[in-house]
């Protein structure tokens, strides 16, 4: 690329306005419903976060949806609330009743506008659409501080007739004018021809704010964005993780990243307080317990890992090498290089250093050969296998402890859970305990029966197979001796699954003690 063309075209303007609609479009979508507290913990994050205007609700769905729009309006000191109507009063008396409450208060009304949607799913003329935008928006300006007209379809809606409509919207007292591309079909020289044409041609254009709301059913819903912001959008309708109808809507955090990252480019800013994105972006798939998928942009698990070789011995030498940007600027804590099948020799030195361990290069060459084998076995390598390899262990060996027996039982709210243990060495230990939890109550016995006291970090459990019988697999994390400890089991029973995997953490711990003292004492 050449760096000379690395500049937009100034601006008159130079801040994006922020319009995050996840309580809104992304809440519409199938599996991202939320009750009222959840939105009401959502909108506190986006507040945090920063965003200019949020959509909350379209009030006039549901009696849960209008409780929850009235507390953000409520609860919010300083971002703009936000929500959706029809182009019907009833609609919009409703919007503006939840909305009473706020500090800054805005109607979203809608059209569509397109002659599809004109034809087949309205049954209106043009003339109609044109008369019912007017009396919406001249009925939403009495009732708050601004109002925000959305020409729905518009991107497939004939470009004179949507200059029009959006002309008497402004005349009847919108400030800001949204062309959705509500089925993402569009492209982004198409997106910046008709923002182009729109700024030209729009009676008022001047006075009012131009906004773009993109859909990603082909995947370029960021891409339009952004392409209209270079043609002089300057709010952009987003989400957090993207969620919303169908493929969803353009990710925030991409848009904001993207316009942080490349700002020569684009020469325009937004208010975003970037480091929140990432905890505001776990906090919605905690909320709606769906995940994003690893290799999601800025906050997918992968964004900043690396597994493969090349990519680890240029991070290590460089980090610009293969990343465009810093964790901490998204609130990741840092960057991680993950052992794997693709990784070299660079890696796997400086983590067994950080373990303590300084193989020569002969004990190197044996423990990358062991380590590759493993790595075709395993998907993933950690702290506590390559300890194994280093100390000359089986990282794959099971013991010394098994499970002869395991009880778990909850009544009224306690649990307790009893297990018998047998060790390698013939004896057998019996312990019993009480806990928060099932879970709870055999990590304590099993601590007890061992002797190895383990402090839990990390907990989750996820079928593996479906139906009546489906397994369960846990994984837990726990640190012990200043480091973690990893270790997973699989069972029907999600008691026993946990007991497993706990056992296999007190194991590796056992196994890898001798061992560690042995080579302490080689060290001396
Ligand atoms: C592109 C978007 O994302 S638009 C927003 C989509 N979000 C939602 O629909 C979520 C909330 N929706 C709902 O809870 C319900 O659909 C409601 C309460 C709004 C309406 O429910 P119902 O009255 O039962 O109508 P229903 O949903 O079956 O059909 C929609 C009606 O709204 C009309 N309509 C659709 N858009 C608009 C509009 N912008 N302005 C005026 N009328 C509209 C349709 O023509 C249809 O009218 P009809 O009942 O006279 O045929
Ligand atoms: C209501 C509008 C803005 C919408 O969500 C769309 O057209 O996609
Ligand atoms: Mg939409």
């Amino acid at each position: 690329m050449n760096p000379e063309h690395d500049v937009a075209t100034p601006t008159a303007e130079d801040r994006v306005r922020i319009f995050d609609t996840t309580l809104r479009d992304g809440e519409q979508a199938p599996g991202f419903s939320m009750d009222r507290r959840a939105k009401l913990r959502m909108a506190q994050a986006l507040e945090a976060l920063g965003v200019d205007v949020l959509e909350a609700g379209f009030p006039q769905a549901s009696p849960d949806d209008f409780a929850a729009v009235s507390e953000i309006a409520r609860t919010l000191k300083t971002t703009t609330v936000c929500g959706l109507a029809r182009c019907q009063d009833g609609d919009i008396d409703t919007t503006a009743r939840a909305l009473e409450k706020a500090q800054r208060s805005r109607i979203h009304v809608f059209l569509s506008t397109s002659p599809l949607h004109r034809e087949h799913k309205l049954r209106m003329s043009k003339a109609q659409v044109v008369d019912a935008a007017i009396k919406a928006v001249e009925r939403a300006v009495q009732l708050c501080h601004e109002v925000e007209f959305s020409a729905e379809d518009a991107l497939r809606t004939e470009p004179d007739f949507l200059a029009e409509v959006f002309s008497a919207a402004v005349a009847a007292g919108a400030t800001t004018l949204n062309a959705p591309d509500t089925v993402g079909y569009t492209t982004p020289s198409e997106m910046i021809e008709l923002f182009s044409y729109l700024r030209a041609h729009v009676q008022g254009a001047e006075k009012v704010i131009f906004s773009s709301h993109c859909h990603d059913d082909l995947g370029m819903a960021v891409a339009n964005s952004m392409a209209a912001i270079s043609a002089g959008a300057r709010q952009v309708e987003c989400t957090i993780n993207g969620i919303g109808e169908r493929a969803g809507n353009a990710a925030l955090e991409e848009i904001v990243m993207a316009l942080k990252v490349r700002a020569p480019h684009f020469g325009v800013d937004t208010r975003i307080d970037t480091r929140r994105l990432y905890p505001t972006s776990r906090l919605l798939t905690q909320l709606t317990g769906q995940a994003v998928p690893r290799n999601k942009a800025i906050v997918g698990e992968n964004a900043f890992a690396h597994e493969s070789g090349i990519h680890q011995h240029g991070m290590l030498k460089h980090r610009g090498t293969y990343e465009i940007m810093r964790p901490q600027d998204v609130g990741i804590a840092e960057t991680k290089l993950v052992l794997g099948k693709h990784s070299g020799r660079a890696a796997l030195r400086q983590r067994l250093e950080a373990l303590g361990h300084a193989p020569d290069e002969a004990a190197m060459e044996d423990i990358l050969a062991r380590f590759k084998t493993l790595a075709d076995k395993k998907r993933e390598i950690h702290d506590e296998d390559l300890e194994a390899l280093a100390l000359g262990q089986d990282p794959q060996a099971t013991g010394p402890w098994r499970i002869v027996q395991l009880n778990s039982s909850t009544h009224q709210g306690s649990a307790s859970a009893s297990v018998k243990l047998a060790h390698d060495d013939g004896h057998e230990a019996s312990e019993a305990a009480i806990g928060d939890g099932p879970v709870d109550a055999v990590l304590r016995a099993i601590e007890r029966a061992t002797g190895h006291a383990v402090e839990l970090t990390d907990f989750s459990v996820r079928a593996v197979s479906e139906g009546g019988d489906a397994q369960g697999q846990a994984k837990l994390t726990a640190r012990h001796g200043g480091r973690d400890w990893r270790g997973h089991g699989i069972s029907t029973d999600i008691v026993e699954a946990t007991a497993l995997a706990a056992l296999a953490i007190v194991n590796r711990i056992e196994r890898q003690a001798p061992a560690r003292e042995a080579a302490a004492v080689a060290h001396l």
